[in-house]
């Protein structure tokens, strides 16, 4: 590596998400019913949608930034296609929308 590239990764910084990776193939589908801190108005309208248990994906989102001792921080999730990753950060947004008014922006969901 040449002196110039070694400069170049050392001015890279290490964001929140950098630090601490999750594998999600290691993580299981979680049904609803265990899931930690789910409103119950939430919980309705997903088996209205016949959804009965969270995706990997979306239940380690939902352990990352709901609970339990999830919090609010930039999250950078490489999942596959059709592997639900739409869920999992609009059920996070849902859920702390609906259980605090904040007048602010709240999410951003940039999708590459
Ligand atoms: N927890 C769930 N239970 C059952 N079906 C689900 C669940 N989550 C998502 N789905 C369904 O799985 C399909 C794929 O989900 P989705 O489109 O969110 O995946 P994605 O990872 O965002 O895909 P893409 O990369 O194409 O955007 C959709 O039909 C969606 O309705």
């Amino acid at each position: 590596m040449g002196a110039e590239e070694e400069d170049n990764q050392k001015s890279i910084p290490v964001l929140p998400w950098m630090r601490s990776l999750i594998d999600v193939s290691a993580v299981h589908k979680c049904p609803l019913s265990l899931l930690p801190c789910i409103d119950p108005r939430l919980k309705v309208a997903l088996e209205k949608m016949e959804i009965s248990s969270l995706f990997p994906v979306q239940l380690a989102v939902w352990q990352e930034t709901v609970g339990p001792g999830g919090f609010e921080r930039d999250l950078c999730v490489n999942s596959p296609t059709g592997s639900g990753k739409t869920l999992a950060y609009a059920l996070p947004i849902v859920q702390m929308l609906s259980t605090r008014f904040v007048k602010c922006l709240r999410a951003l969901v940039v999708g590459i």
